[in-house]
């Protein structure tokens, strides 16, 4: 092992103790009563095979020496056996039981605990990374473990100090049973080589794990499941998940079957000790150095002792999967510590410089293509910005980084003369709205579909009713059953939507916020007929005009609806390489002024020849 290694190892031992103490004040939190009967329960757990032991050389001596011995004595051994045979039996149940119970309830707390640590990274770009991706799926397979690493830690204590009683109470026979303790430390060798080979399996075959699970998920969702239907990828996708599946098993059995290998063979060296202390004392007992009770004493505590450490070796191999999702948890932890935004500069409620791009490059993780490349872009406040370009561009990309969802590779983006990155990012989260086009369909009530859009206002029937009013959605909830209160998609037996009125209500959800700082509408409309968009913007541009202090950005392939926008800019290639009115830009004759003219003589060919359909676009 080198000196990394072992680091590594004492850092994930003391991080298991740290997880622990975390998870046991947690489970005290969920309920101290219950943790007090499970310490009390362990504690005589640990004393019970040793009372056992005791009471039946006590009865086979007693019986023995009847004469000597008087019946009350063995009345109380008997007594003795019998509570501790009982509380082996029930109370080890019953303990079994709370700790089941208290790891669940845990074990909900860690996992709101992970989802809060991803959530309190500002920036989105964690969750494309296959690293962390990796890292995130392996510790949320084992959050059980997690939350039961205190009672790995206490299970295993309890273990230990009820071999350590069997092996004292053996040496009081003779000194040399003590070898048993020596003979089954080959077990414990080989449960913690067991532990380490199916992390390693486990490790290894991460992505595959991940893989097959989306694919189920994707197989499983009414929205991808349509085009799998029809390309009849079924198969294929099948086929490609039971690969990934087979490679998992495979990896997993594998190492399955050398952690038993070495534990039977652990398992082999303690029998062949124990048949070797069962001579011993019957040679001692013929000698008269040892009692019939003896005997009895080391059969029964040689049997349990076996018991107790095959305990303490699961109990060892349960903190180590326990210290394998802890290091996983701690590295989260500190993850989410260390990107976590430190900025606490406030947002004025109006915007008066406006937001400034300022030689802004961009480079998706784990790309080597710069997708945005020394941008530089001012958008006024009260102005309605056009973003424009062909697929590809980088116009989505220009928006995930203005609403801080990803943070410049180089350059900086100042909201009012302040980097984004010394913001409070929680307010100037508070301060964007947004609709785009991959919106997400949230199955619930429809007051709370358009509702979510600003958590403060859901349940506030004016506020949905304004924004469905605004988003031009009032004739859908008007032929909906229950109205607003229409449960919707059929997940949950609701009533399913067209793709179009899904989209007005991702934008009656974007309108739920009043007065944004930012409002991105990037191609929100993509789904609505040329017209209801068209209308839908001027409304947009109307409103973003009567909003002085707010900023409304606009990416949409529609020049018709591009040409209102107060000042419209044409990536390419991830650059701006034209910016102005549309006046100016048309004047200038340069790109824009060319993809607007071929999509302005496409609507007069396609009116020419009786259609009216203005839908094509610039793609
Ligand atoms: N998450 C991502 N990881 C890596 N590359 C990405 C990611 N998202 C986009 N890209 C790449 O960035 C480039 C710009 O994508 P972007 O979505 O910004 O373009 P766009 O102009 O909005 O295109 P469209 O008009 O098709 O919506 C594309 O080449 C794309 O392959």
């Amino acid at each position: 092992m080198t000196s990394k290694d072992s680091k590594s190892v004492r850092r994930t031992g003391s991080g298991t103790l740290r997880t622990a103490s975390h998870t046991f004040a947690l489970a005290w939190r969920a309920d101290p009563a219950v943790v007090r009967v499970i310490i009390v329960l362990s504690l005589a757990q640990a004393g019970a095979v040793a009372a056992t032991g005791v009471s039946q050389r006590w009865v086979v001596d007693a019986t023995q020496n009847s004469g000597g011995r008087p019946l009350g004595a063995l009345a109380l051994a008997v007594l003795i056996g019998v509570a501790a045979h009982v509380t082996a039996a029930a109370g080890n149940r019953t303990r079994y039981n709370y700790q089941h119970d208290l790891t669940d309830r845990v074990d909900l707390e860690v996992n709101r605990e992970i989802l809060t640590a991803t959530a309190s990274i500002p920036t989105l770009e964690h969750l494309e990374r296959p690293g962390y991706l990796n890292r995130l799926e392996l510790l949320r397979r084992h959050t059980s473990a997690l939350a039961g690493s205190c009672w790995a830690l206490t299970d295993t204590g309890i273990a230990v100090m009820g071999a350590g009683l069997s092996l004292w109470l053996l040496i009081g026979v003779h000194p040399a049973l003590a070898a048993l303790a020596l003979l089954a430390l080959p077990s414990l060798w080989a449960v913690k080589f067991a532990e380490r080979s199916l992390a390693r399996a486990r490790n290894t075959t991460a992505e595959d794990q991940r893989l097959e699970n989306r694919i189920h998920r994707m197989v499983l969702a009414p929205e991808s499941g349509k085009e799998i239907y029809l390309a009849g990828a079924g198969s294929v996708l099948d086929e490609t998940a039971h690969v990934a599946r087979t490679r998992v098993v495979t990896a997993v059995v594998k190492a399955r079957l050398r952690a038993t290998g070495w534990q039977l063979s652990g398992w082999v060296i303690y029998a062949a000790g124990f048949i070797a202390a069962l001579i011993l004392t019957v040679s001692l007992v013929a000698q008269g150095r040892a009692s019939l009770g003896d005997l009895m004493l080391v059969i029964t505590l040689g049997t349990q002792l076996r018991f107790q450490i095959h305990a303490t070796t699961s109990g060892f191999s349960r903190i180590a999967e326990a210290g394998h999702a802890t290091g996983h948890y701690l590295w989260l932890s500190a993850h989410a510590r260390r990107r976590r935004s430190t900025g606490t500069c406030q947002i004025p409620s109006m915007l008066k410089r406006g937001i400034q791009m300022r030689d802004v490059s961009f480079t998706y993780p784990g790309s080597p293509v710069p997708v945005l490349s020394g941008v530089n872009l001012t958008l006024r406040p009260g102005s309605t910005v056009a973003v424009v370009g062909v697929n590809g561009a980088g116009k989505t990309t220009l928006v995930k980084l203005l609403s801080g969802m990803y943070a410049p590779t180089a350059g900086r983006v100042d909201i009012d003369g302040v980097p984004l990155g010394e913001l409070d990012i929680e307010a100037w989260r508070r301060g964007l709205t947004g609709a785009f086009q991959d919106f997400v369909r949230f199955q619930l009530p429809v007051r709370h579909t358009v509702g979510i859009g600003e958590p403060d206002a859901m349940d506030s029937q004016e506020e949905v009713a304004r924004a469905v009013r605004e988003a031009g959605a009032e004739a859908i909830i008007a032929r909906l059953p229950e109205g607003l209160d229409t449960q919707l998609g059929p997940v949950y037996g609701g009533t399913e939507l067209s793709q179009g009125q899904w989209q007005r209500l991702a934008l009656a959800r974007a309108l739920m916020r009043r007065r944004p700082r930012l409002l991105v509408l990037d191609e929100p409309t993509a789904a609505l007929d040329p017209l209801a968009e068209h209308e839908l913007y001027e409304a947009f541009m109307r409103q973003a005009k009567a909003a002085p202090g707010q900023i409304t950005l606009l990416v949409s392939h529609r020049f018709s609806t591009v040409r209102g926008a107060d000042h419209i800019v044409v990536l390419d290639g991830g650059r701006v390489t034209e910016e102005g009115t549309h006046t100016q830009l048309m004047a200038a004759g340069g790109r824009y002024a060319e993809l607007y003219l071929t999509q302005a003589a496409a609507y007069e060919e396609e009116g020419d020849r009786g259609g009216g359909h203005a839908g094509s676009d610039a793609r």
